[in-house]
């Protein structure tokens, strides 16, 4: 059982609503002025990864009740509760168990009386020999030529952790083409298909369900494309393989169970890719290099078990978040990589947080009545800093920055790292700092503006600072310090999901949508007029009907 506490009822709570007043007028330069330890004091590192999280606006105080808030409610409970493999997902009577999947220690982990592993073992022995196979070119097509591209159809987890795995480590990439399928918009399965030969294209079908209509709808029109390509219905063994959890559903559309690669409903959708869900992330890369990225999340995973709050990555991050969230009001997050490999990092994690934390209702099924989780939102440095920092640095609105760099390029040309550096260094330094009116009218003084014009314009160039960023510092992008990464920003999620009391592994926000579309797609099957919904849905309908 999760603990089952109200935050803002413990004593912690209550003694950081004091505290708050303080640090809302206490300035991070005079923290770092008045103390020359602070780094080394607000900063941790795991392996190869440093988190400096001392531009932040706490002190001593702040961590030391922050932690205590960790402590009343419970969380060393709460992590206990997961990793022993209690019903933790309680909405959907599921256990929470992606930790199992990179358990490289291979200790026993006991679901319903039994251990899961030697099943996890056998799937990733068939992951292995299958990504084997089809890398050598021992796997043939129908017409005994070897594959040259892949193609996974998924949505939502069954996509964006291997986009986004396969895109971060591409530098790791054997010859295989990789592509994905997502959206149920014809445009993405048809663009992908262009240019496409069916005689060395291999599909995986990638649904936790089996049932999610874009995947199916995209996974039925590869199928078809296969076939007006040249392949049999005896064909499509060979070309289609299902990452899936429904043995069922994956042996009615017709794809041989041999070539399903199982998972289990204690993998929550959005914390899937350690699963067979990885099979296109262990064929672009090869299976060594899955494993590896697997081997750097299991020693995060150890290291939030073992390590005690104050320092432990995950933790510290979440009660920074709680302290900007809760305290701070702030409502979005910015997760920022300088590292165009990662660009698809901050949409990852746009579904493992806001879908884990974006609940309005308690573990006692009541609303709360304080801020849960955040908008995630970022894009790679330096792209962003010339579209939205502008806001981040002299808007008003508190948007709290992960700033997250390698030390080492996979491309080091010329001076470009150490200029894409000096701007990750740069941003969050002057996020702090900001820059007074006096520092403003000097630099105008000095570049001869009159009296005049200083006067006009020194406000406008004012910065304001006192703007919190963590720096994430890696030492190199590998499939170990990137399954590191992401183990880290996992646990950070599910902090903060027992702080806020809430449910963070299931989803029923997305059900809604899902159940009316499913009663308006018939409707769009004939030209009668609508009239079965409010005006507005009735009046778009009947447009959409008359246009196309
Ligand atoms: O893997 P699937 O069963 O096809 O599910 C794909 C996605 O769709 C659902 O609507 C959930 O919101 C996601 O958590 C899930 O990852």
């Amino acid at each position: 059982m999760l603990p089952n506490i109200n935050f803002t009822t413990t004593t912690a709570y209550k003694y950081l609503t004091d505290h708050y007043i303080d640090m809302a007028a206490a300035s991070m330069k005079d923290l770092f002025s008045a103390d020359n330890q602070r780094f080394a004091k607000f900063s941790l590192q795991f392996e190869d990864i440093l988190l400096d999280y001392s531009k932040n606006r706490v002190n001593d105080e702040t961590l030391a009740l922050l932690l205590q808030l960790a402590n009343e409610c419970r969380l060393n409970d709460a992590i206990a509760a997961m990793f022993n493999g209690e019903v933790i997902n309680a909405t959907e009577g599921r256990q929470v168990l992606h930790t199992a999947l990179r358990n490289q220690s291979n200790t026993p982990v006991i679901v319903d009386g039994k251990d899961v592993m030697p099943d996890v073992n056998a799937v990733l022995a068939h992951m292995k020999e299958f990504s084997e196979a089809v890398i050598s070119g021992g796997w043939k097509g129908y017409t005994g030529k070897a594959i040259t591209d892949v193609v996974n159809i998924g949505i939502g987890g069954s996509d964006l952790g291997p986009v986004m795995v396969t895109e971060a480590l591409k530098a790791y990439k054997n010859h295989l083409t990789l592509h994905f399928v997502s959206n149920v918009d014809g445009t993405h399965i048809a663009e992908t298909l262009k240019g496409l030969n069916a005689e060395t294209t291999l599909f995986l079908v990638a649904s936790k369900t089996f049932t999610t209509q874009e995947t199916m709808a995209n996974a039925n029109s590869a199928r078809d494309w296969f076939i007006k390509s040249g392949g049999s219905d005896g064909d499509v063994a060979k070309h289609f393989a299902a990452l899936s959890t429904n043995a069922e559903g994956v042996s009615k559309f017709g794809i041989d169970t041999k070539n399903m690669f199982e998972f289990w409903d204690w993998v929550g959708g959005r914390y899937s890719l350690w699963s067979a869900i990885g099979l296109s992330i262990s064929l672009s890369i090869g299976f060594d290099n899955f494993k590896e990225l697997l081997a750097g999340a299991h020693a995060m995973d150890n290291h939030f078990k073992t390590t005690e709050a104050n320092e432990n990555l995950p933790v510290i991050l979440a009660l920074l978040g709680v302290w900007y969230n809760n305290f701070f009001d702030a409502e979005t997050q910015a997760i920022l990589p300088y590292d165009q490999y990662m660009h698809r990092f901050a949409a990852y994690f746009q579904q493992g947080d806001m879908e884990s934390n974006g609940k309005y209702v308690d573990r006692n099924g009541e609303p709360v009545d304080y801020s849960t989780g955040p908008i995630i939102w970022g894009e790679p440095g330096t792209n962003g800093q010339h579209a939205f920092y502008q806001l981040i640095h002299q808007g008003t609105k508190l948007i709290p920055c992960d700033f997250i760099a390698p030390a080492q390029s996979h491309n080091p040309l010329g001076e470009h790292h150490n200029m894409l550096l000096s701007n990750f260094f740069a941003q969050t330094e002057a996020l702090m700092n900001g820059k007074t009116e006096e520092e403003v009218v000097a630099e105008l003084k000095a570049a001869g503006k009159s009296e005049d014009e200083i006067e006009k314009l020194a406000q406008f160039k004012v910065f304001e600072g006192n703007r919190p960023t963590n720096s994430i510092l890696v030492k190199k992008i590998t499939p170990r310090s990137l399954g590191s990464l992401l183990a880290m920003y996992e646990h950070k999620i599910f902090v903060q999901g027992i702080i806020w009391n809430i449910y963070s592994f299931d989803q029923w926000g997305v059900e809604l949508g899902k159940q009316l579309a499913g009663k308006i797609l018939p409707e769009l099957k004939n030209n009668d007029e609508i009239s079965s919904h409010d005006s507005s849905t009735n009046g778009l309908i009947n447009q959409y009907k008359a246009w196309r």
